[in-house]
This record gives structure tokens, sequence and C-alpha cells, in this order.
């Protein structure tokens, strides 16, 4: 990419919510100008709709990989910025098919798009324009205007010609935080990072709420939570993460000789712990990592035994993605090597042989009624550990390509 000297960001979805269209535009100016702090050379300009960022020398692969995960983001055009004049598209629209493979079965075709209704030239002539010349230049290009390999683009605004041939797909979404606060529940597992992840791209605030039961579950585990919050704050800058001491109530539960409604139990002092937080952080819903089917407590009679526990909204964002497809992303985000480390999760240790998959709530409710629960879970939301996490070093284990597939 040695002739571009400038990236241009289209924003997706946030077009169609009219009013909140400029706050939403600034949200994603202020993320854009947070990830490229590491690359001081780099300049932005925003305008409606669009944002430009001059590469000033820097990396053009670089500010991509970290510019593709930001919210909001639809893709990301490298382009080769000249004046409005036919002399320069054309030099430079030559220099950039340069770039490129070519051989006797590479095709290709010209689009011009005027803004700037008073460039002398149409865009229909443009096209032969442009065209013409490149083809003298590479004899080999065949011209096809149906399904070109190679499609040269030529943007022409008042002041400025836009040259390019590549759109690179970005995250999407809508902007960080723009959409309300919510709070994850993030176990070490698989799924609930990628729910996080999830939730974060649709615009939510997420602040994480982990219950770890020492000593039944090790100092590893936690700090596991710790790097996986880390992971997800690299997405939002920053983000909280609630440690709820769960061991009371989890040996309260074993006590009342229901091993099979373990599970149904400990799920639902969860969402009451929850929920307790949540309104103290002003979060508007739960989210969890669960996706139906995947486990006893997952079925369709769990679920809605579970989520009686709570009047808050929960959002389940993988509850009909298969576990293949959430490993995939685990993957691309970057915390699926943490998810798979060893460390027990405070409820695997307490899984009976044969969980319910058909719990009753009238029985479950009973159990309750007798441990005498509300003091229980005074006492954990009061010991609940606070840590704010901070981004190790922004985007840096997203490396890999955002998958198209999925949006
Ligand atoms: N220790 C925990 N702390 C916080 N949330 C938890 C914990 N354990 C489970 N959860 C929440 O309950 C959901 C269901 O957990 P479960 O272990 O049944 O399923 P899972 O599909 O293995 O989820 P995960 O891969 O996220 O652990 C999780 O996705 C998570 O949101």
């Amino acid at each position: 990419m040695q002739n571009i000297d400038r990236l241009i960001l289209r924003l997706g979805e946030i077009t169609l919510k009219g009013k909140n269209r400029s706050r939403f535009e600034k949200t994603i100016s202020e993320h854009v100008r947070a990830v490229l702090r590491p690359y001081p050379k780099a300049h932005v300009r925003r305008e409606y709709g669009r944002m430009y960022v001059e590469t000033g020398g820097e990396s053009v692969e670089a500010l991509i990989q970290v510019l593709k995960n930001v919210f909001g983001i639809m893709d990301i055009i490298p382009v080769k910025q000249t004046l409005p004049q036919l002399d320069e598209i054309i030099a430079a629209a030559v220099e950039l098919i340069g770039e490129q493979q070519i051989d006797q079965l590479t095709t290709f075709k010209v689009s011009v798009k005027r803004v700037w209704k008073e460039f002398p030239h149409s865009s229909q002539d443009m096209n032969h324009l442009v065209g013409s010349p490149v083809l003298r230049a590479y004899p080999l290009l065949k011209v096809d205007v149906r399904q070109p390999q190679i499609e040269l683009r030529v943007e022409i605004r008042d002041g400025a010609a836009y040259i390019y041939s590549e759109l690179i797909p970005a995250v999407g979404g809508f902007p960080r935080g723009s959409n309300g606060k919510a709070m994850l529940l993030l176990s070490g597992g698989i799924d609930s990072p990628v729910a996080g992840w999830q939730s974060m791209r649709r615009g939510l605030e997420v602040e994480c709420i982990h219950f770890h039961s020492y000593p039944f579950t090790s100092e590893r585990a936690k700090e596991k939570v710790v790097d996986l919050t880390r992971v997800l704050a690299g997405y939002a800058g920053v983000v909280k993460l609630h440690v709820v001491p769960f061991t009371e109530i989890q040996t309260a539960f074993t006590t009342t000789g229901q091993d099979n409604l373990m599970i149904t139990l400990m799920r639902r002092a969860m969402l009451r712990i929850a929920t307790r937080i949540a309104e103290q952080q002003k979060g508007l819903a739960l989210i969890t990592g669960e996706s139906l089917g995947q486990v006893a407590s997952q079925t369709l009679s769990s679920m809605n035994a579970i989520e009686r526990a709570t009047e808050l909204p929960i959002l389940r964002p993988l509850v009909m993605t298969g576990k293949d497809e959430i490993i995939q992303i685990a993957k691309e985000i970057g915390t699926y090597d943490l998810s798979i480390l060893p460390y027990e999760d405070c409820c695997t240790l307490f899984i009976p042989k044969s969980p319910t998959t058909n719990p009753n709530l009238r029985i479950i409710e009973k159990v309750e009624s007798f441990l005498e629960l509300t003091p229980m879970i005074e006492r954990a939301v009061e010991q609940t550990e606070v840590l704010t996490i901070e981004a190790g070093s922004p985007l840096q284990l997203a490396s890999t390509a955002i998958n198209e597939d999925w949006f």
C-alpha cells in the first residue's frame, strides 16, 4: 500500500439514527483518536457520515488493524488523494493499479462518483478517460463491467479526488457506550466474554460481574477473569469488574439436599446479586453467555425458572448461536486462549451428576424460602470487590481479521 496516504472511515448504522447522529459521530471520533494515540503522526478529520485519517507516514497496515475494531466503523477505504484534476487522477489510478498482481486473466473496471457537480467531465466520460490510460499502461488487463476482479473507484469532491480499489470490512455496530449500560455475568468460560464483546459492539457500556468461591475456586481462576476483562477493555478503553464472594451462598445450597436443583438455585442467586449491583451502578439489563440447549441449565424450561429471579431484562446475545461459531468469534476477539485455561469456575465444582433440565419453580421457591437468602445476598453485595481494568495495550490481542460473515 505504498501509494496510500489516507484512510476513509465509513460509519454504518448510525446513519439511521437521525437526531443522535452527531453525538454518535463524536463518540466514534473520540474512540478513533484514543486507539490512534500510539500513532502520533496520524491525523483525524471528521466529516458528515465519515472520517478521514491522514497516515502522516505511519504504517497503513497497523492503522487499519486498530481502526477495524472501533465500534461504529462499517468499513475502511485506503485511498490515494489528489486534486480533482483529470491528469492527477489518471496518474494516481495508474500508480494504484500498479500495486496489484496482474496477469492475462485479470479483469477491471473504473467506477466514478462525481459528488462535486462542477467537475468538467461526466462520470460516464470519466470511466473512459481514466480507463484508457490504465489499459495502455497495463496491456494484460481486460475490462469486465459486471464482475471485475479490480474495481478502480474514483470519488470526486470539491477540493479533492479519492482513488481506491479496496474496501476493508470493519466491526460495525454502534459507537461504544451509546446505547446505555448493562451488567455482564462473566464466568471464565468461552461464551460470556463473547456475549460481552457482542453487547459492546451494539453500543452497550458493559460492567462485568464475576462470582468467586474462594477457597473452592483459586486466585488463578480470579486472575483469569481479570485477564478476560482486560481483553474486553481493549475494545472499550476501561471496564469495571465486580468480584462477588459466593462461597457462603453456595455452601448454603449444598445443605438443601436438592442436588439436582443446585445449578438453578445458584443461577437465581447470581441474578439477584447482579440485579442489586445493576441498581447501584445504574445498569438497565443483565447479559449472560447462555446459548439455548447447550447444557442442562440452558433449556428453555431452566432459563424460564432462572430468569424469574430478576425483573431486569436478561440479554442473551448468543442464545441462538452454535458452539463452533462462538469459538470462532472468541478466537478472533482474543479471549479464547484465556478461556480454555483450566482454572475452575465456581459452578462447575458444584455441578451434580444429573442436573434437572426441567426445574419446578414451586419447589425452587420453597427451598429458597427455607434458606433466608436475603441477608446472604446483602452480605455478598456489600463484600463485592470492584476493580477498574484498563486495556493493557489497546486492541493488542485482537490482531486477527474481523470475519465479515458474522455481521
Ligand atoms: N462464576 C460466574 N460468574 C459470573 N457469571 C457466571 C459464572 N458462572 C456462570 N455465569 C453466567 O452464567 C452463564 C451460563 O453459565 P454456564 O456455565 O452454564 O454456561 P456456559 O455456556 O459454559 O457459559 P460460559 O462459557 O460463559 O461459562 C454464563 O455464560 C455466565 O453469563
